[in-house]
């Protein structure tokens, strides 16, 4: 019988499967066929085998694509416009103005598919949004070819989008219809946060996520004031309040989670929720360090995101998972918190679990989809090389990412973009900061 010919073949110098902490195969290769894992090749296994295209890593260490878990990818178009803010300033005083006078359907596509590029070259391969014009959003998915999370956003007061809470879901539910058999696309719902949104609504928000199975994706717990603001208004903390409110739940993926009690804690990890864990934004935004190695001894799931450019201000998924691993560290004075190994499983299989699709990505397994990168580890900055996992998480950076699949399609090789065009995406950025300054009301 003859050998089979696969659609694709990548052999690997090291690969990090992420089944198990801490697994690394040396002079393995992956076949691939439609986009799927379809074998594990041992060394002796890839030298017999054959494809239509065989991919060689030589230096290079094969993972799972990185999960961003909270982002507002549209946000690059803000990049740099107000920094060195606390959150509440950050927001009423700097980009919700900016937003009203900029975001409008166009400027979401155009910004995304800035942002979509950046955290291809960075290794990205999925990324949990939530922003305005979700259709703009889809379609700078489907073009990228990223697996993209548009979240609905619900909030209670107006913006250019919608006027009040019910409008927010009804143009979002509209604009969902069209990408309902797209498998990139997943839409969520994004209610803002306890401070924008009204109890009703948060009930509205649980009961349609269950009648239309969606994720729920919230800004949770991000700042001290958030807190206790919360106690002022509704005499009660926010995740109490949501917890009342039938929020808590597997759907749920909290973003920041930034201010917890030990109770809260055994709240979220018996109510199945996950955290996105935004290291950079929480210190730029001096939000605070989130209790991540105390989330994840009780349980909980925590995934890693950027959030928005505006916060960041990078969309550096292999930076924020160092940060994450740094961050842990210096906030429990514990140099063991968060090793190596844990940031890499936080920012692939945790996202990967927090968004529902363990089963098809997050890890290399025969049955998962491939979506996979590589990471170029001959460098003056990773040489010599004695752990990959350490050199990933501590030493290399996003600049040594070479190749990005996603689904088994290549979004990047040896640095090259495949689904977008840079020069234009920069010549975009160029002319948005005419309109911008311009104050364009219709930009
Ligand atoms: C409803 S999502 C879009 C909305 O959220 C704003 N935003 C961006 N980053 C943050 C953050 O860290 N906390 C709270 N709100 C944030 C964004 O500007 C949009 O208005
Ligand atoms: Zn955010």
């Amino acid at each position: 019988m003859s050998n089979p010919v696969f659609d694709l073949l990548i052999s690997a110098r090291w690969m990090i499967t992420v089944e198990q902490d801490g697994e690394i195969l040396e002079d393995h290769a992956l076949a691939i066929n439609n986009g799927t894992i379809v074998a594990l090749l041992t060394p002796s296994e890839s030298a017999a085998a054959t494809a239509k295209q065989h991919v060689r890593l030589d230096n290079h260490v094969l993972m799972p694509g990185l999960i961003n878990l909270h982002g507002h990818s549209a946000m690059t178009l803000l990049r740099g416009l107000a920094d060195d803010k606390a959150l509440m300033d950050w927001l009423s005083n700097h980009i919700w103005p900016a937003e009203g006078r900029h975001v409008r359907d166009e400027f979401v596509f155009d910004g995304a598919l800035i942002a979509m590029a950046e955290m291809i070259r960075g290794g990205t391969t999925t990324i949990n949004d939530m922003y305005f014009y979700h259709g703009a959003m889809a379609r700078a998915g489907l073009a990228a070819g990223m697996r993209t999370f548009v979240g609905a956003s619900i909030l209670e007061f107006p913006t250019n989008y919608a006027n009040n809470a019910d409008e927010y879901i009804s143009r979002a539910l509209d604009e969902r219809r069209e990408f309902l058999g797209e498998e990139l696309i997943t839409f969520t719902l994004a209610p803002h946060a306890p401070y924008t949104v009204a109890d009703d609504t948060f009930r509205k928000v649980v009961m349609l996520a269950e009648e239309q199975d969606m994720l729920i994706h919230c800004h949770i717990h991000e700042s001290a004031g958030e807190i206790s603001d919360s106690m002022r208004d509704h005499h009660q903390r926010p995740l109490a309040r949501l917890k009342a409110l039938g929020l808590l739940s597997p759907r749920l993926i909290a973003a920041h989670m930034v201010h917890l009690s030990d109770d809260e804690i055994e709240l979220a990890a018996r109510h199945g929720i996950s955290v996105a864990h935004n290291p950079s934004s929480n210190m730029k935004l001096a939000s605070g360090i989130a209790r991540i190695p105390q989330l994840l001894a009780g349980g909980v799931n925590v995934g890693i995101g950027t959030d928005g450019a505006a916060s960041n201000n990078k969309l550096d998924m292999l930076a924020e998972t160092r940060m994450a691993a740094l961050l842990a560290k210096v906030g429990a004075m514990d140099p063991t918190a968060v090793p190596a190994a844990t940031a890499i499983r936080m920012a692939t299989l945790n996202g990967a679990q927090a968004l529902g699709i363990a089963d098809k990505v997050g890890s290399i397994k025969v049955g998962k989809q491939a979506d996979l990168i590589a990471i170029d580890l001959a460098t003056v900055e990773t040489a010599p090389v004695f752990d990959p996992i350490s050199h990933v998480v501590y030493a290399a950076g996003r600049e040594q990412v070479s190749h990005v699949w996603v689904k088994g399609q290549a979004l990047m090789a040896q640095r090259q973009l495949k689904t977008l065009d840079e020069a234009q995406l920069i010549a975009s950025g160029r002319s948005w900061r005419e309109r911008i300054l311009a104050g364009d009301q219709n930009a």
